[in-house]
């Protein structure tokens, strides 16, 4: 890369999960990746490689399909030894008592503006999970840590803001002290969150933010860990500039999202969540 010493910020949203793949909602459920999935996981790597990034540490959320896009674009790197932090705060939205749940069915039931006002709103909740449902992450161990207000039933991206921003601000912008390129690879939600507050895009806007799957988004920072230019501008000149503009996601999910769309246009794993 260009200049050793500017501080960089990628973004990297995983690669075409196998429910991405299906159309179903996914949030905290830990499905892996498809074929597709796998192939951007690595090709994402590769355009990091032909950048000549070198990162210093990484972080990731604790769902799978995060987890090994990451492993398969340092591998790509061969920068599999950088230190990574995980956290909960950067797995998807969760998603409530639609996890699971076909997007295509549902919109047949509710109708399509309801289930794009669920999946793109600021504010808007899914139907919330009881506790007692196997769908709870306090049935799963991975979360045994976190206190019990801290176990969603179900988060608009309002909610998911509020959870991601404090590790944003308690991890990922002390890393910068020592660390000058620093990867995130999570998931669409968590990554319109924090493009929502880097960017600060209104509520209103946030709506017409989509992440593609599998391509990195390289921001120079600042020294305030502020972003140099709009994220939201350089998401589709990034996508063209490496030359490779993924082919049309041909998964049911993106088909339908857009046909959906009403408005216009542990290695170190966190101890204390
Ligand atoms: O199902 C999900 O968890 C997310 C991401 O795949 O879907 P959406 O894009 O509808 O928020």
């Amino acid at each position: 890369m260009n200049n050793p010493s500017q501080k960089t910020l990628v973004l990297l949203r995983h690669g075409q999960s196998v429910w991405n793949l299906q159309n179903r909602f996914t949030g905290w459920t830990d499905v892996g990746l498809s074929d597709q999935g796998h192939a951007e996981a690595i090709q994402s790597g590769r355009r990091l490689a032909t950048e000549g990034i070198q990162f210093d540490i990484a972080f990731t959320s604790v769902l799978k399909r995060a987890i090994k896009t990451l492993w398969l674009a340092l591998e790509e790197m061969d920068q599999m030894w950088i230190p990574v932090q995980r956290s909960w705060r950067l797995n998807e939205r969760h998603y409530g008592s639609l996890q699971g749940e076909f997007k295509h069915e549902m919109a047949e039931r509710v109708g399509e503006e309801q289930v794009q006002r669920w999946r793109r709103s600021f504010d808007v909740r899914p139907p919330l999970l009881t506790v007692g449902d196997k769908r709870f992450p306090g049935c799963d161990p991975r979360y045994a840590k976190l206190r019990s207000d801290q176990l969603p039933l179900g988060e608009s991206l309002k909610d998911t803001i509020e959870r991601t921003l404090p590790y944003w601000h308690r991890s990922i912008v002390p890393a910068f002290d020592a660390a000058n390129r620093v990867l995130i690879v999570a998931h669409g939600n968590t990554l319109r969150a924090l493009v929502k507050y880097l960017d600060n895009v209104s509520d209103d806007e946030i709506v017409h933010l989509d992440i593609p799957t599998g391509v990195p988004i390289v921001i120079p920072v600042n020294d305030a860990i502020q972003p140099a230019t709009s994220i939201r501008e350089s998401i589709p000149s990034q996508l063209s500039k490496h030359g490779v503009v993924p082919p049309p996601v041909l998964s049911n999910d993106t088909v339908k999202g857009s046909d959906l769309r009403f408005v216009p246009s542990p290695s170190q794993q966190e101890a204390h969540p």
